[in-house]
């Protein structure tokens, strides 16, 4: 692997594309979410005043809007304190809920899984629908899809966390949720992610993408792979494109990164990279991909300008990740790239 890396270029410029906050008032928030993860009792007082993202058996709560989008539905705690009593629900369910976030107003943001009530009747009472977030995360916008996604991604770790591995007790939460101890050993698990790599590949003039046979009709997305134990991101790059497009990397640029909610919790680490264009001859292992393929800059641009995914019986088009995706990103900053340098 060393001998690899003698000739690899690697660019880091992870200072780029930072989320954008106001001011102080980003470091106040900070905190003050830290201070609610470590006291039980604030975090109570705080759900008390917050706002709650309900999901049943985790599919989240949406509305539609009148533009055809869909939107989460938060309801202020005591509402769903209404909700809960009007089911008949004992009233310890609320405490399940889960710290996802804080409202730039200050308001803490949590979700809770109804999913031992009745879904059409909790539907009725609150005026939308559980949809599936796969499904629905793509008519989302950018800030709610990222907090459903991470309320989805906490959910199902406490439903999946409930004993400890090595002792087979019970593990407790504390009130935000943010880890589990096992009550006789006393080890404390903390919420998981599995690092994942993607990677934007390009020839210098034309780009990679592949598919797997579960991907939606037409669609194409960056190589990605999930981190072996021990990989840094540059190994793991590396060996993901030669498994599976049997190609090395040249150079390797950061873009930017992903929480990613599917198929578990991951972290989608973005980048771009380069190979020799004397070496652009695929050898696609097809027990990962269905299929891999070279791209011109004037197939992205027109892919990318698609609105709405391809029918059965449709010509095939190819069609992109969502603005969502991390791919989506990698993809429209190699185009603008492109764009930049023929302008230059
Ligand atoms: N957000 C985006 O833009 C975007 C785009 C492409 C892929 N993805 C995500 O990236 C992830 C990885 O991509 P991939 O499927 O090509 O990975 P991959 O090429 O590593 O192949 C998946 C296989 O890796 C193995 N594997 C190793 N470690 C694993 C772990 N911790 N969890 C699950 N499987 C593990 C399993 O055998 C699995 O079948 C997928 O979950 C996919 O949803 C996201
Ligand atoms: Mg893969």
């Amino acid at each position: 692997m060393a001998a690899v890396f003698r000739h690899l270029r690697i660019i880091l410029c992870a200072t780029k594309c930072l989320p954008s906050r106001c001011c102080s008032g980003f470091i106040s928030r900070a905190r003050y979410m830290n201070r609610l993860k470590e006291d039980d009792e604030a975090c109570l007082a705080a759900l008390q005043n917050g706002h709650i993202f309900l999901f049943h058996r985790l599919s989240p709560l949406l509305q539609r809007t009148e533009r055809g989008t869909l939107k989460p539905a938060p309801l202020v705690t005591s509402d769903v304190q209404s909700v809960l009593q009007r089911l008949s629900s004992d009233g310890s369910l609320l405490k399940r809920s889960v710290l996802i976030g804080c409202s730039k107003q200050n308001q803490a943001l949590f979700c809770l899984d109804v999913g031992e009530l009745d879904q059409v009747a909790v539907e009725e009472q609150c005026e939308g629908n559980f949809m599936d977030l796969r499904k629905s995360l793509f008519l989302l916008t950018g800030a709610e899809a990222h907090l459903l996604a991470k309320g989805k991604a906490l959910l199902r770790w406490h439903q999946t966390n409930r004993f400890c591995s090595a002792t087979g007790q019970p593990t407790h939460r504390n009130q935000a949720g943010s880890q589990r101890v096992c009550s006789s050993s006393g080890i404390v698990y903390y919420p998981l992610m599995s690092p994942v790599v993607i990677v934007l590949v390009s020839d210098g003039k034309r780009c990679l993408l592949g598919r797997q046979s579960s991907f939606p009709r037409g669609m194409y997305s960056a190589l990605a792979g999930f981190c072996d134990m021990g990989e840094s991101l540059e190994e793991a790059l590396c060996r993901e494109v030669a498994e599976e497009v049997g190609l090395e990397l040249q150079s390797i640029s950061y873009s930017s990164s992903q929480h990613w909610p599917f198929p578990h919790s991951s972290l989608m680490l973005g980048c771009h990279a380069s190979v020799s264009p004397a070496h652009t001859q695929l050898q696609v292992d097809h027990t990962e991909l269905e299929d891999a393929r070279w791209f011109s800059l004037e197939e992205v641009t027109s892919a990318l300008k698609v609105k709405t995914p391809p029918s059965r019986g449709d010509p095939p088009i190819l069609w992109l990740p969502p603005k969502q995706a991390i791919a989506h990103r990698l993809i429209t900053e190699w185009v603008q790239s492109k764009v930049q340098n023929s302008e230059c």
